[in-house]
């Protein structure tokens, strides 16, 4: 049985429709939730947990109709982007109060606080209100609030995006690391696509108020099903180049590359499409089978461990993620080469091919 199920639900409001949505997260799931922002991801949240009634369709906890389910009935807490912690209590009062509701033993409620101040690294804040706290603190009593509580699932929402980037990448392992021991069901909602996919068992990405793909990070980024999802998944974003095919489906050709690319597409016979190719994917220097062609460097970005370059093809500028420290000169004519292998390609209307 799936923890949460959503059947075509739809939610309008005055200027922003969401949905029909439908997914289903299962029980223990790390489910990730990306898109850009303004997309309609915290309202998925809200859904779930209760905060708003869907227009139309289903959702489901547990096997059973969340619209005959109180709030409180559904065990699920939530972590919002703009947290509310109690301002008059502590940081150890705000993260023992629903194991107080609920009437926990002194025993068990020493041992959660322990475990949950340990991890998130808040033993030391303990004592102080919300007012003496930083936002990254606050963010962190948050967390520990609704590890606490120990519900069937947790919906987080930008939950870490207030800390700093060494705590973020730190805080992401160890929320896996909870996530998993107490074999919780997780719903997490972030505009930061390295996090959502380092972290997530499987992730829907959601462009303009619908599910546009659900799928591991690895099928969603090896295989991004429309050019929608190909555009916001990947950093530096993926290159796309214009261009027609051949009458028989096997060249691609674009005016902005020089040579013709072979392609394998038996479904696009002629017509319009895009050709997509991450910048990891595209070599310095000419490689035996693999379509090549001259690019002028533009700019190098050194980043220690690999290089971006910014090239000029034609009008169109490009992203080259090359391993390791390259040194290019600027306006240097380069030959490159594309990994022929991992190509992706588009039709006019943006399906995957
Ligand atoms: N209560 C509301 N009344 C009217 N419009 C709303 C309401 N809540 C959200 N919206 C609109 O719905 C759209 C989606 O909002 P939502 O907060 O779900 O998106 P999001 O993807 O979580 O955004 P962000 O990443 O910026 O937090 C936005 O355009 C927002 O203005």
């Amino acid at each position: 049985m799936d923890a949460i199920r959503i059947t075509d639900v739809v939610k309008r409001y005055p200027e922003f429709t969401l949905g029909p949505i439908n997914m289903s997260v299962g029980q223990g799931e790390f489910f990730g939730i990306f898109g850009p922002p303004s997309t309609g991801k915290t309202s998925v949240l809200k859904l779930i947990l209760g905060l708003l009634t869907p227009d139309e369709g289903q959702v489901e906890i547990a096997g059973r109709d969340a619209a005959e389910m109180e709030v409180s009935a559904r065990g699920i807490s939530m972590v919002f982007q703009n947290l509310a912690l109690f301002p008059h209590m502590t940081g150890r009062e705000n993260i023992i109060f629903p194991l107080k509701e609920r009437g926990a033993s002194e025993a068990e409620i020493a041992e959660r606080l322990d475990l949950v101040s340990e991890v998130l690294h808040v033993s030391h804040i303990l004592h102080k209100n919300p007012a003496q706290m930083s936002g990254g603190e606050r963010q962190r009593i948050a967390l520990g609030r609704a590890f606490a509580a120990q519900s069937r699932a947790m919906l987080l929402d930008e939950p870490i995006a207030a800390l700093d980037a060494r705590l973020r990448e730190e805080m992401r392992v160890e929320l896996k690391r909870l996530q998993r021991e107490n074999n919780q069901t997780f719903v997490y909602v972030s505009h930061d696509e390295e996090e959502v996919m380092a972290i997530s068992d499987r992730v829907a990405v959601i462009v303009g108020g619908r599910i546009a793909q659900i799928g591991t990070p690895e099928e969603v980024y090896n295989e991004p099903c429309s050019l929608a999802v190909a555009e916001v998944i990947g950093s530096p974003p993926m290159n796309f180049f214009e261009g027609r095919f051949s009458a028989e489906g096997l060249r691609f050709e674009s005016d902005v590359l020089e040579t013709d690319i072979q392609v394998v597409c038996t479904t696009q016979k002629g017509g319009a499409g895009t050709l997509g190719v991450r910048p990891e994917d595209i070599w310095l220097g000419e490689s035996e089978g693999n379509p090549s062609f001259k690019v002028r460097v533009s700019t190098v970005e050194p980043l220690g461990g690999y290089t971006i370059i910014n090239a000029r093809i034609g009008k169109q500028i490009i992203k080259i993620r090359a391993p390791g420290q390259v040194a290019l000169e600027e306006d240097a004519w380069q030959s490159v080469s594309l990994d022929a292998r991992r190509l992706h390609l588009f039709c006019a209307k943006g399906s995957r091919l």
